[in-house]
């Protein structure tokens, strides 16, 4: 059973310094060893500096496959977009040659994009060398909120789907539903590294007590469902 193993720093620069080291090293490493590499990346607002640090790092970036871990089902234009954060604060400067994969499709809703974006994403090369996980203040990662309507299909380690519709409430946003698409534990699972970037004391104690007590959370339940081991990038 794969276990989360903490990198602490004293400043989120030096944080985002070693979190950009190792993604950079990890992803040249790839494109040596198999001619390409694949970062799966996350949204909201705590990657942004190191997709700063990235953006103009020297890598072969047009042999480093992006795509997103997750996804608010909102147009591209919409500031909630991980799809846009990851064009207007990654894909530029050396990284502007890398492809992108988004998972925001025309399709009406994430249920009826399902099919589609799984198969955009088994075009990927897979499994990906790096993923990039956030943790939400409620104990979800990616976009595998609890009691989500489609969590369990999501977290299923029988499942062969690599992206998963969701339907979920946060626990920030009183009552308001929102949907969106996830990668499953299944495109997960299998990912040759995984690093999860947290800030603050209380990410830190969500953290800590879903690994610790509150085990039925979605970030604990994906951390004990992967083969390799989390690293777990922490600054106050
Ligand atoms: O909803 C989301 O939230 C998490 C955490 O975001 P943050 O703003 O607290 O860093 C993020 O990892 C995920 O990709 C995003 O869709």
């Amino acid at each position: 059973m794969a276990k989360a193993v903490w990198h602490g720093f004293d400043t989120r620069a030096d944080m985002v310094r070693a979190l950009a080291d190792k993604t950079g090293t990890a992803l040249e490493a790839a494109v040596a060893a198999r001619g390409v590499a694949s970062w799966a990346v996350s949204g909201g607002s705590t990657p942004k500096p190191l997709f700063a640090a990235l953006a103009a790092a020297p890598l072969p970036w047009p042999h480093i496959q992006v795509a997103l871990v997750d996804e608010r089902w909102v147009p591209r234009s919409h500031p909630s977009s991980n799809e846009a954060l990851v064009w207007s604060d990654l894909l530029r400067g050396a990284a502007s040659g890398a492809p992108f994969q988004a998972m925001k499709t025309a399709h009406g809703d994430p249920f009826t994009a399902a099919p589609a974006v799984n198969a955009h994403y088994s075009a990927l090369p897979l499994p990906f060398d790096m993923v990039l996980l956030g943790l939400g203040p409620d104990g979800h990662t990616a976009s595998l909120f609890p009691a989500a309507a489609g969590l369990e299909a999501a977290l299923d380690p029988a499942g062969v789907a690599l992206c998963a519709p969701i339907r979920a409430v946060q626990s920030n946003v009183t009552g308001q539903e929102t949907l969106r698409m996830t990668l499953t534990l299944t495109a997960l699972k299998t990912a040759r590294a995984v690093t999860l970037m947290i800030t603050g004391p209380d990410k830190k104690a969500v953290l800590q007590r879903a690994l610790d007590t509150d085990t039925h959370l979605p970030v604990a339940r994906v951390v004990r469902g992967l083969d390799t081991d989390v690293q777990i990038y922490w600054a106050p």
